[in-house]
């Protein structure tokens, strides 16, 4: 059986680098051209969670698990949380072509609900030898053409890549932010049930969405909270209206130094005024930021479902869900910052609390999605210390 390989002739999809590498493949979903910068996921399962997770947009993920799509698309398993933010990553990079869903939560092929929410797919790349290359050379930009036909202008796509403004100082969650306020009352997936449902009785968290994963939301109402999602834009007193118990800065995509001249102002308020606020990845960042610490951009970045993280406080190792491509600092942080969590694979920061405010936030995922459930604990850490405050 043949199933890894680009096939020699007839290519109907090509992935262009900036510095011109071309590879070709087979076309899976939507049709036309995505740009983007290319990073590589290591999650052996949870593709649909990666696609839809808001915190992509701009990318192109290569997935270095070489079977993706066996299992279908489920259409539960979705992140995005706002309908703006339902293009997350444009364009997926497989390895071995997919094959018939087998599973069954199955309900479409990876490729079609691919070409349904727009995302442009290439199998058959050699994603070992790309991921090689990122880890030497960073994470390159890049067009992914899909055509039938397997008409490219190769010559015009390297143009586009070299000329794509990058990640770099871009503000993305502006666009994938909910415009109106809305609550969320859906609790965790079970076996055999399905996602639950809960009006919790317990603290009321406001979560800003800067491009928010459902399992966030899915995770406090887990805990108990009522929680009420509202845009990127709030201001601190549209925040404060709500009377929040708590405050959750989302992740999301793009730039934080970028994203912060709306929100770091914001998140200084929430901590000047000792509300309690927990940041995950992007909202990690940004609290970084408005307790003056600095994010730089990383080389190769952190995308996967299993990464080794310490809990500085416990002395634990989990194993976490990873999706950033800034990181905060964790060499010159200010005084009032201790760091919390670091990542075992390169010592970079991965958690802080903030000494004089009841503030923290981790650079990892703890609401998985996809992942293993390690950092669940991050969410009742955050939810005990309120209750405790009342
Ligand atoms: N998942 C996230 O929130 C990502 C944060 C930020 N966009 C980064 O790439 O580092």
């Amino acid at each position: 059986m043949k199933i890894s390989q680009a096939p020699a002739e007839k290519p109907t999809a090509v992935l262009v680098l900036a510095d011109g590498t071309t590879i070709y493949g087979q076309g899976l979903g939507a049709t036309g051209e995505a740009v983007g910068e290319v990073c590589f996921n290591t999650a052996m399962s949870g593709y649909e969670e990666i696609l839809t997770d808001p915190s992509y947009a701009g990318q192109l993920v290569t997935f270095t698990f070489p079977h993706i799509g066996n299992v279908g698309v489920n259409g539960e398993d979705v992140e995005n949380a706002s309908p703006a933010a339902s293009t997350a990553s444009r364009g997926a990079i497989l390895r071995a072509p997919i094959t018939n869903p087998s599973n069954y939560r199955a309900q479409l092929d990876l490729s079609v609900w691919m070409r349904r929410r727009g995302i442009i797919g290439i199998a058959g790349v050699d994603t070992r030898a790309l991921t090689a290359l990122i880890r030497e050379k960073g994470m390159p930009h890049a067009v992914i053409a899909h055509s039938p036909a397997g008409q490219f202008n190769i010559e015009a796509m390297v143009k586009r890549a070299a000329e794509w403004e990058g990640l770099e100082g871009r503000d993305l969650a502006k666009d994938v932010t909910t415009l109106q306020s809305y609550q969320h009352a859906e609790t965790g997936w079970a076996w055999n049930v399905g996602y639950g449902n809960q009006n919790g009785s317990g603290p009321h968290i406001v979560v800003i969405d800067y491009g928010v994963k459902r399992n966030i939301l899915r995770r406090l109402a887990s805990e108990g909270c009522q929680v009420t999602v509202v845009s990127a834009q709030a201001s601190y007193e549209d925040i404060m209206d709500k009377n929040p118990d708590g405050v959750v800065l989302s992740n999301g995509p793009g730039d934080p130094a970028a994203t912060g001249e709306y929100s770091v102002g914001v998140i200084k308020q929430l901590i000047a005024n000792k509300v309690p606020t927990l940041g995950i990845c992007l909202g990690h960042q940004m609290l970084a930021l408005a307790a003056g610490a600095k994010t730089k951009k990383m080389a190769q970045g952190h995308h996967g479902a299993n990464h080794p993280v310490k809990d500085l406080s416990t002395g634990k190792v989990e194993i976490v869900s990873m999706n950033h491509g800034f990181t905060v600092d964790g060499e010159n942080l200010p005084d009032n910052v201790e760091e919390t969590h670091v990542s075992l694979f390169d010592g970079s920061n991965s958690g802080i609390r903030l000494k004089d405010a009841p503030a923290m936030s981790v650079q990892h995922h703890p609401e998985a999605s996809p992942g293993p459930e390690d950092s669940f604990y991050i969410f009742r850490r955050f939810v005990e210390g309120l209750n405790k405050a009342a």
